[in-house]
């Protein structure tokens, strides 16, 4: 058993790993929001961050198989419906593919998942095996990252909005959805870690989890910034830049598609 203060000091441990580690620092994203990144960076996140988005609801399905409690599954079981959506609407995956569409992709091509860089699969690929297979309180820990998520999908609304002009409330809906889900989640995720890290090698391993997470996040935005900011490297299979483009190419930097100027020329 812990006492309230061995509690707190874990939970201030669980936020410095967010604090120090959490991708929101990530030269890439910093480009993101600060107007920064060419249209065919954007592009390429949109592409990469798809098998993220994809793969989050068989994270969550492969942790819902090994729960053998009604109440854990009961508490679970809503990220896979905010996720999928409905048969025919609804759902994170279908906002996503709206975004793609916003930036002047194909939402098919992106569905598609061709073109996803090679260390963007093997790092997503690596969360729903971890979750898949360590102990269920290192499988909560690790969805931890998402303590951290609000701020970032905030700043991420206000830098798009500012900067690009395919950015409007229907482009950015996946975002603003995860404002409200997100604290939910990480509400009731955050509760079982705390109850459940009862002594200090389940501290230490619920802890190493949240790391790991943090770096499946990081080495996403590495990939993308080695294959497509510097040294620009694409490795083999990764998008070329020109696939899976929706009709008549945009104007390539953001500088030329601001607010202010933009939105009228699009
Ligand atoms: O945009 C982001 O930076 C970001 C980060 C994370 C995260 O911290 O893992 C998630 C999301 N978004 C997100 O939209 C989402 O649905 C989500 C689910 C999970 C998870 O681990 O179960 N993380 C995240």
């Amino acid at each position: 058993m812990t006492t309230p203060v061995e509690r707190e000091a874990f939970h201030a441990r669980l936020l410095a790993i967010g604090k120090e580690r959490y991708h929101d620092q990530h030269p890439f994203h910093v480009m993101l929001h600060g107007g920064r990144c060419t249209m065919t960076q954007v592009r390429a996140w949109v592409i990469n961050r798809y098998y993220y988005q994809s793969r989050i609801p068989m994270k969550d399905a492969a942790f819902l198989s090994r729960c053998d409690e009604p109440d854990l599954r009961r508490a679970w079981r809503s990220r896979i419906e905010d996720h999928d959506g409905g048969l025919d609407q609804g759902g994170g995956i279908r906002r996503w593919l709206r975004l793609a569409a916003a930036v002047g992709l194909d939402p098919g091509y992106v569905a598609s998942t061709r073109g996803v860089l090679p260390a963007t699969r093997f790092a997503v690929d690596a969360y729903v095996s971890f979750v898949r297979e360590k102990p269920l309180l290192e499988a909560v820990a690790s969805s931890l990252t998402e303590l951290f998520a609000p701020k970032i999908h905030s700043e991420r609304i206000a830098g798009l909005l500012q900067h690009y002009a395919f950015a409007d409330d229907a482009a950015l809906a996946y975002f603003r959805q995860r404002l409200t889900e997100a604290p939910r989640d990480v509400e009731f995720g955050l509760a079982y870690v705390l109850d459940h890290a009862e002594t200090a090698d389940k501290q230490d391993a619920a802890a190493a989890a949240l790391v790991f997470k943090t770096e499946v996040l990081w080495t996403q935005l590495d990939a993308l910034y080695s294959a497509y900011v510097a040294p620009g490297i694409i490795p083999p299979g990764g998008w070329d830049g020109q696939d899976g483009m929706l009709g008549e190419p945009m104007a390539e930097r953001s500088s030329e598609l601001r607010a202010s100027d933009g939105r009228a020329a699009l």
